[in-house]
Parts: structure tokens; C-alpha cells; sequence
């Protein structure tokens, strides 16, 4: 027992290690496959070596740099090759924590974040972990963005799995290729709508490297576990195609059969290398494919579309926030989304689902308090011939009305949403608008990266007076007003998604269904402080997120359970304390 608690707390190999992987007649662990190959089928030969001198301090999972101690450097061969100093973790972390702040640029940080993962894995983390708030822009959004749109200039080393049209037909060779074996997560795009910034084709590799980052940062999952992957059937961006240092195959997308047989080739392979229950995030796909994909793979494998549903969740989080500190219902409200989107409609069918839970109404009525703008104007009746599926649940009986400011006018909402990327679509006018006809305006600005946001923290404030409840995808600094400080929220899925696989994980849940999304909002909102709404804030602060997640990873896991989802068995009894146990520990281990 108390070795069994050892290993959860992290002390020894983490709980998840002991995950059964795939098994044979019997019972027998067979996690590598070789046991259950045949003659016609290939496993790809690997050795499991014990390194020592160069191949130590060339391994990241268990370099230490100038972490090593005296007798490590004895035992592991390692005299001479090191400076004759020996640093704690603590001080190494200031060392980069110095050098990183001395960089004048966003990019700039990014790499030297980059090299560090590639080179210490631990120290990485925990430079993320402790300063959680300092480092989040850098390896996610804004910086990312940067980051993607100049891979193919800034690339040094390869991370995560690319799998290109070249590889169709052997995409589980490919997989066998990955060093790791008991993969959990995996976060895959095809780089399609990166952000806000369009199709960067393979480059939106970066997306997938950082989303797992803060997997591992923010949910507590062992690296090893997570798999970044993206898929290259093309791109249609001319730049890109143009560009002579582009990573990717220079050809355009390929669309219908010959795209969406790679992606079932890829979905076959992931479940029949990894399991039932290896969790496959969407990201950052173009709607067109991303309904589909979610609705094609939901009933067969452990799958969820981030930017459809775990936007949705940390936007309901926050308005369940907003609606405390105004003391009001999320039902009163009338939403007005410039945005009808993944994002924008992942937003407002989880909203709907709320307000018909809340208030005891159908769905349908439930959403007639939403309102949707796209690029052709509103949503409604007259345009339910040509709208998406997706669309048409939101259009309802109205005049037409050819875009958002005519919108806002006519419905006068209380909560603006912005799913556009469109930069300055919350205009002076619209947020002066808003605030005079509501006493608190919730405005919420999603689009990502920063450039795109549909208004800046400033904005949002100036215009309404500072009395806007404000939360933005990317991060905005601290605004002056009146005398006061206000420090905008972030309202971006990087609450959601970590503590959502770390509860599906913990659960052995093998789907992953919309009230599972619910639960996660509602731990999310129980997370803001007094402190916070007395500072109208509607988000935590970022620097408890690894107790956020653990809360978000609980509820998520109790309704998969409730749900009958759950294979992990017996359930533990307390999932909150079971999830934190599971964390993973940046700290360095120590080597014999
Ligand atoms: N903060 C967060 O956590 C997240 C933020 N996002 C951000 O949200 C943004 C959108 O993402 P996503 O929903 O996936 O993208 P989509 O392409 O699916 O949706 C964009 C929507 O904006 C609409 N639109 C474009 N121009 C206008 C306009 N002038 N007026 C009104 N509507 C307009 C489009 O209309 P039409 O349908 O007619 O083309 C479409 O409905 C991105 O910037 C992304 O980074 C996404 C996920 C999470
Ligand atoms: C945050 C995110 O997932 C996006 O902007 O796409
Ligand atoms: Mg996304």
C-alpha cells in the first residue's frame, strides 16, 4: 500500500505507467506488441538501453545539466564532460528564468523554451509549472502563432509525428516509429485554421507540441504520454507553396475520399496501436472537416474537438462566473455572437444545454435566447436554405439583417461573443452600444492570436466605462482605470483540455459525451475565488491551474462513471485526491 501510494504521489514510476496497455490471452502484458505479432506483422525492433556520458546528457527525459550531482557524474561517466559546478534545479531554474527575460523578443523566448525541452525535459516543465502565468504566452498563444507561421524558418529539430499523404498505408509502421509506446493523449491537426491565422499546413505543428506541453504543465500527464501529431494531405496557402524553407508537401489539400481516407487510416491505427482508450484531441482543423470528424469518430473511439467543445466549456465556466458576481441567471442574458463557427457554435449549444438544465425548458426554447452573426449577417429563417447543419438550430424567425452592428442594435444583447477573428469587431460603437442598455456588459473576445481579437482588454473597459465583464483568448496586460488595476481574464480551452484528459484518463473513460463537458464548466466556475469576482474577474488566475485541473479531471471522471463510460475499476472514492496523486513531478530524480 504505501508503496502503491508512493508511486501515485510520483515518488517512484507514475500510476499511469501501469496502465495495462494492450494485453493478449491471458492477461499477459504485451504493451510493446511483439508478443502478439505473426509472421506477417511488422513491429519495429527497439532496445531499451541504459545511458551513460554523452547519450545521458543528450537524453532530455534524464539530462540534469549541471543538475548532476558529484556522485552521479562518478557513476554515470560523465567527469569532464561538465563544468566542475554543481547547480540545484532551483538555481538552474533562475538561470534560464534570467537568460529568457533578457530576450527582447516573443519569438525569441519561444525558441529558447523549445531548446530547453529538447535538452532538459524536467527543468522545461518546471520553469512552466512555477511561473505558469510568466510562460504561458510564449509556448501557447500569442507566441505560438508566431511560432507556426515561422516553423519552417525556426525548425531545428523534428517533435511529434508527421504523417503525410506519402504515408498512406503504413500509418502504424509510422506510429511503431514513435519512441514511446504507452501513448494517452494525442493532440493532432491538419493544420487547416491555425488559430486565427488560417491554413500554415504542416506548420501548425505547433499547435499540437504546445497544446501537450501544457497537457503535461497544467494537467499533471507524464510527457512520454503525449503524442503531437499532425497530418499533411497540403496546403492551399500560396505563400507557403511559394515558400522555398516550407517543412510540408507542396501540393494543395487534398479534399474529399483521398482526405478523409487518410484520416480513417489514422484513426484505425491509433486505436489498434494505443488502445480503446488513448484520447485523440482535434485541433485547430477548418470547420468544414471539423463537424464531420467529431460526429464520424465520437461513437467509435475516445475522441473530443477542442476548439468546438472545450471552448465551449471555458466559456460557460465564465459566465456562470459573470452571472454570480452580476447576480443574475445565465438564462436572462441575450447572447450575441459575431461567429457562428466551431467555436461560436460549440459556445452556444453548450450554453443552450445549460439553460435548459437551469431552467427546466426544452433545447429548442432554450435556444431562441441566442443569436448568431456570420459573414453573411444574421442567423435566421429566411437563410435556412443555405446554412450549414450546424447553423440552422440558431436561425430563427427574424427580419434579416445584414451583419453585427445592425445585429446588436435590434437585439440588444447583454453578453457579446466573438469567435471571428476579426480584430476591432467590437467596435467604440458596439461596446458603447452594449453598455447603454446593460448595467454590467459581458464581453468576451476569443479570437486568437492577440492581433485577431475582436478588442483589446483596453477597449472593452474605456468604452463601457470599466464596467464590462472582459475575458480574451490571448492574454492582454493590465489595465489603468479610475485609479485601479483590472487584470483581464483569459478565456481560452487551455483551462478545460488538461483537466479534461487527465479525467478521462483517471476514469479509463472510452467516450467522451457532452455532459462530461458540462461537469467540467461548472468545476471550472467553482474555482473563481471571492476574491476574484470582487475583482470582476470570471477566470481563476492561471497560477492555480494545476488545482483547477485536478477539480475539472475529478468531475469529468465522476460523470464518466455516472455515464457507465468508465473502465477504470474499482472507481476510486475520492477521484479529487486520486487525480492530484496522479500528477506528474518536474522535480529531478535521483540516479543511482
Ligand atoms: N479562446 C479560445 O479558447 C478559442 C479561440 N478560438 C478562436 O476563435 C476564432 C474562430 O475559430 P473557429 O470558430 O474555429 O473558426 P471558424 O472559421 O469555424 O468560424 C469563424 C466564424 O466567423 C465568421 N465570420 C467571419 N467574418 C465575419 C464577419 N465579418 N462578421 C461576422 N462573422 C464573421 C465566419 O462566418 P462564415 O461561417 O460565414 O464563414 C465563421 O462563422 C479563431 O481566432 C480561434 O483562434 C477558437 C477556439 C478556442
Ligand atoms: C485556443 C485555441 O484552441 C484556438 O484559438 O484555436
Ligand atoms: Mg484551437
Amino acid at each position: 500500500m504505501e508503496s502503491q501510494l508512493k508511486d501515485m504521489r510520483g515518488d517512484g514510476p507514475n500510476v499511469l505507467d501501469k496502465d495495462p496497455g494492450a494485453t493478449i490471452a491471458g492477461g499477459v502484458h504485451d504493451t510493446y506488441g511483439e508478443d502478439a505479432a505473426t509472421v506477417e506483422r511488422i513491429v519495429t525492433p527497439w532496445a531499451r538501453t541504459v545511458a551513460s556520458g554523452v547519450e545521458l546528457l543528450r537524453d532530455p527525459r534524464y539530462n540534469k545539466g549541471l543538475g548532476f550531482t558529484l556522485a552521479e557524474r562518478d557513476h554515470h561517466y560523465l567527469r569532464g564532460l561538465l563544468p566542475p559546478v554543481h547547480f540545484s534545479q532551483e538555481l538552474q531554474e533562475e538561470r534560464i528564468l534570467e537568460d529568457l527575460r533578457s530576450y527582447p523578443d516573443q519569438l525569441q523566448k519561444y525558441v529558447a523554451l523549445m531548446e530547453l525541452q529538447e535538452r532538459n525535459e524536467r527543468l522545461f516543465y518546471k520553469v512552466l509549472i512555477d511561473h505558469v502565468e510568466e510562460m504561458l504566452p510564449f509556448v501557447y498563444t500569442p507566441t505560438v502563432g508566431e511560432a507556426c507561421q515561422k516553423y519552417g524558418l525556426i525548425y531545428r529539430r523534428p517533435r511529434g509525428l508527421y504523417i503525410s499523404l506519402n504515408e498512406k498505408g503504413k500509418i502504424l509502421d509510422v506510429l511503431r516509429n514513435w519512441p514511446e509506446h504507452n501513448v494517452h493523449v494525442i493532440v493532432v491537426t491538419d493544420g487547416e485554421r491555425i488559430l486565427g491565422l488560417g491554413d500554415l499546413g504542416i506548420q501548425g505543428m505547433g499547435i499540437p507540441v504546445g497544446k501537450l506541453a501544457l497537457y503535461t504543465a497544467l494537467g499533471g500527464l507524464r510527457p512520454s504520454l503525449c503524442l503531437p501529431v499532425v497530418i499533411d494531405v497540403g496546403t492551399n496557402n500560396k505563400d507557403l507553396l511559394n515558400d522555398r524553407f516550407y517543412i510540408g508537401l507542396k501540393r494543395e489539400r487534398a479534399t474529399g475520399e483521398e482526405y478523409d481516407s487518410l484520416i480513417d487510416e489514422f484513426m484505425s491505427a491509433v486505436k489498434q496501436e494505443y488502445g480503446e482508450r488513448v484520447l485523440v484531441q482535434f485541433e485547430d482543423f477548418a470547420n468544414q472537416n471539423a463537424f464531420r470528424l467529431l460526429a464520424k469518430y465520437s461513437t467509435t473511439h475516445l475522441v473530443f474537438n477542442d476548439d468546438i467543445q472545450g471552448t465551449a466549456a471555458v466559456v460557460l465556466g465564465g459566465l456562470i462566473a459573470a452571472v454570480n458576481i452580476t447576480g443574475t441567471k445565465i438564462s436572462d442574458q441575450t447572447y450575441l455572437f459575431a461567429g457562428a463557427g466551431e467555436a461560436g457554435s460549440g459556445i452556444a449549444e453548450i450554453i443552450a444545454m445549460h439553460i435548459s438544465k437551469e431552467s427546466n425548458v426544452e433545447l429548442e426554447e432554450a435556444r431562441k435566447k441566442i443569436w448568431m452573426v456570420d459573414s453573411k449577417g444574421l442567423l435566421e429563417s429566411s437563410r435556412l436554405g443555405s446554412l450549414q447543419e450546424y447553423k440552422k438550430r440558431y436561425a430563427h424567425e427574424h427580419e434579416s439583417c445584414p451583419d453585427f452592428p445592425a445585429a446588436v442594435k435590434q437585439l440588444k444583447p447583454t453578453v457579446l461573443i466573438g469567435t471571428t477573428s476579426k480584430k476591432g469587431m467590437f467596435s467604440k460603437e458596439i461596446l458603447e452600444e452594449v453598455a447603454s442598455f446593460t448595467e454590467r456588459p459581458i464581453v468576451l473576445a476569443l479570437s486568437n492570436p492577440t492581433s485577431k481579437s475582436e478588442c483589446t482588454a483596453e477597449e472593452a473597459l474605456k468604452y463601457t466605462q470599466g464596467r464590462a465583464l472582459f475575458a480574451s483568448g490571448s492574454p492582454f496586460s493590465p489595465v489603468e482605470m479610475n485609479g485601479k488595476t483590472f487584470t483581464p481574464g483569459q478565456a481560452n480551452n487551455a483551462y478545460i483540455f488538461p483537466g479534461m484528459g487527465l479525467g478521462c484518463i483517471i476514469a479509463g473513460a472510452i467516450r467522451v459525451q457532452d455532459e462530461m463537458f458540462l461537469e467540467a464548466a461548472r468545476a471550472l466556475a467553482h474555482q473563481v475565488s471571492k476574491e476574484d469576482s470582487e475583482r470582476g474577474l470570471i477566470y481563476p488566475s492561471f497560477t492555480h491551474i494545476r488545482k483547477i485541473s485536478a477539480h475539472i479531471a475529478a468531475a469529468v471522471a465522476a460523470k464518466a462513471y455516472e455515464l457507465g463510460l468508465a473502465t477504470r475499476i474499482p472507481r476510486p472514492t475520492d477521484l479529487l485526491s486520486y487525480a492530484q496523486s496522479c500528477m506528474y513531478s518536474p522535480s529531478y530524480r535521483k540516479y543511482r
